[in-house]
Parts: C-alpha cells; sequence; structure tokens
C-alpha cells in the first residue's frame, strides 16, 4: 500500500525538570488516501499529541522530542523546514476540534474566516469568489441561508451551527487529510451524531482521509473503515473495523468496549481499571475487510 499518511516508530518525550517523559513509544499507523482511520483510547493516551505531530505542531515546540518518521504524501513532515510545514496546515491537511465555538475566532464574521482559510491556498482570491466558494460549501453541510451565515459572527450561531461551519470551513480547500479530535463532543448527543454524519457524506463524496480520534468505540464503529487502539502511548491493536468488532483480541479493547456508552441518559461511564494484561503484544488484525 503506499500511504498518504506513514508514521514509523513515532516517539516523543516531553523535557521536564526531572528529565524527558515519554509520552508516545514507537507509534506506527498509516492511512491509505481516502481511508477513515480511527484513533481511539482513552484520556490521556496519546492522541490529541500524535495529532499535532502530524500538523508539524509539536516538532516546533521546544519541550517535546519527536523521533522517528513521519512522511505525508512521499514528505517526511520532521524533517521538512517549518514554513513547508505551515504551508500544509489548512491546505493539504486541515483539523477540526471538539468545539467549535472556541476554535473559530469571535471577532470576525464567518465569512472573513472562510476568505482567510481559501487564501492559504490562492493568495490573490477576491472576497466575492471565496465567498461564492464558501456559500458552496456550506450548502453542503446543510446550511440553508448561506449568505446569513456568512456575514454573522461565531457567538451569533448555535453550537451545532459552528459545527457545520467548521466542517465546510476544514474541507473548502480539499485537503487530502482531515484530523477530528473528537468532533462534537462539546455538543449534545444528538447534534453530535448529526455533525458525524455530516462529515462522514461530506469525506466519502470528496474522498478525504481523515483520522478520526475519539474515546468512544459505539462513535467509530459508525465512522471508521479501520481502527488502531492505543494505550499509553503504544498501539496495542490495529485492523479493519469489523474484525476488530467482531473479534476484540486485547483485554484493552475489550475494556474500552464494555464502557461504550448507551444512550439510557445516565452519562458516560468510567472505562474500567487497568491490569497488566494490558501491556500485552500489539494484535494486528488482517483481512476481512470491514
Ligand atoms: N505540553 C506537554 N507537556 C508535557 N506533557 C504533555 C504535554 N502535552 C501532553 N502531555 C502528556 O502527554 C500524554 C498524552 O496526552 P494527549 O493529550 O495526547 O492525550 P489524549 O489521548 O489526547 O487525551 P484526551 O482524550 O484527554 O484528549 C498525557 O500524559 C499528557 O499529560
Amino acid at each position: 500500500m503506499s500511504a498518504l499518511l506513514d508514521i514509523r516508530d513515532l516517539r516523543l518525550g516531553f523535557k521536564g525538570l526531572r528529565g524527558i517523559t515519554e509520552v508516545l513509544h514507537g507509534i506506527d499507523l498509516a492511512i491509505a488516501a481516502g481511508e477513515r482511520v480511527a484513533l481511539v483510547g482513552e484520556s490521556g493516551s496519546g492522541k490529541s499529541v500524535t495529532a499535532r505531530i502530524i500538523l508539524g505542531l509539536l516538532q516546533e515546540a521546544r519541550a517535546a522530542r519527536v523521533s522517528g518518521a513521519v512522511e505525508f504524501d512521499g514528505r517526511d513532515i520532521s524533517t521538512m523546514p517549518a514554513r513547508q510545514r505551515a504551508k500544509l496546515r489548512g491546505t493539504e491537511m486541515s483539523m477540526i476540534f471538539q468545539d467549535p465555538t472556541s476554535s473559530l475566532n469571535p471577532t470576525f464574521t464567518i465569512g472573513r474566516q472562510f476568505a482567510e482559510v481559501m487564501r492559504r491556498r490562492q493568495p490573490e482570491m477576491s472576497r466575492e469568489a471565496c465567498d461564492r466558494r464558501a456559500s458552496e460549501m456550506l450548502a453542503e453541510v446543510s446550511i440553508p441561508d448561506p449568505a446569513r451565515v456568512l456575514s454573522a459572527y461565531p457567538f451569533q450561531l448555535s453550537g451545532g451551527m459552528n459545527q457545520r461551519v467548521m466542517i465546510a470551513m476544514a474541507l473548502v480547500n480539499h485537503p487530502k487529510l482531515l484530523l477530528a479530535d473528537e468532533p462534537g463532543t462539546a455538543l449534545d448527543v444528538s447534534v453530535q451524531a448529526l455533525t458525524l454524519r455530516l462529515m462522514h457524506d461530506l469525506v466519502e463524496r470528496h474522498g478525504t482521509a481523515v483520522l478520526f480520534i475519539s474515546h468512544n468505540l459505539g462513535v467509530v464503529r459508525e465512522f471508521a473503515d479501520r481502527v488502531y487502539v492505543i494505550y499509553r502511548g503504544r498501539i496495542v491493536e490495529e485492523g479493519p473495523t469489523r474484525a476488530l468488532f467482531d473479534n476484540p483480541g486485547h483485554a484493552y479493547t475489550r475494556a474500552l468496549m464494555s464502557a461504550v456508552p448507551r444512550i439510557t441518559g445516565a452519562g458516560l461511564p468510567e472505562v474500567p481499571e487497568v491490569s497488566d494484561d494490558f501491556l500485552a503484544p500489539m494484535v494486528r488484525h488482517t483481512g476481512g475487510a470491514a
């Protein structure tokens, strides 16, 4: 497989007063063009730092020590000049965050923010052309009155509307890879489900590859072709979604599955206590595409 994203032996440590704290211990992860892949694990397991390395952000943090290969479309993100990394963000790869309202800039209209994103790819694009293109994207996420939304500020829109705006904005430059960090978890469950549906349909239509980051295996089941399970900075299981759900090989994956929230209004259950058998060798599912 010639992968769009190919991560090999990725290691990360943070330098602190008492030396280096290792956070990622040799991660291997690949995503083919157009593939929807989930990275699942509990809080603190290393999902967000992995995304920040793919975006080339942690390579620039003074306290972070990153090693291993992170190849995107044949180029190594870690060794390319910082300016080139910055150019990739928002153009060839983009990101959707948990909370749309705090990720959008509250002081600019949605139209202006769309224009800034589009001009990263095409600096000479006129505002009219930006508005036209933004309206098309907003229509794709079923926003009925794009002109009104373009002239609004984020605080004038609902959380669900802002989430749709963020999805549209993340895809307006036709990135090859979308990183989605628990999109919609800041919203209520029904809005979150709708947001995921919209994102699913849009990336399918555009052939965008996705790394979907979540602690919720239930959500992942609906969304991903393939799943990586991360536990304390190590991938402990990997495979096509259906194979992994039908036959979870790792104790930690089974524990995550038993913690899949049921829609009873009882709130999210805790992930069960861990035990030593979670440190068993990685399980890799082969064949039997999802
Ligand atoms: N800047 C930093 N300095 C030191 N340690 C950090 C830093 N950023 C993250 N970490 C540590 O790295 C580990 C992985 O964090 P990360 O944010 O990737 O977890 P996560 O799986 O995304 O969790 P969540 O689901 O809560 O977002 C954690 O132990 C965290 O404390």
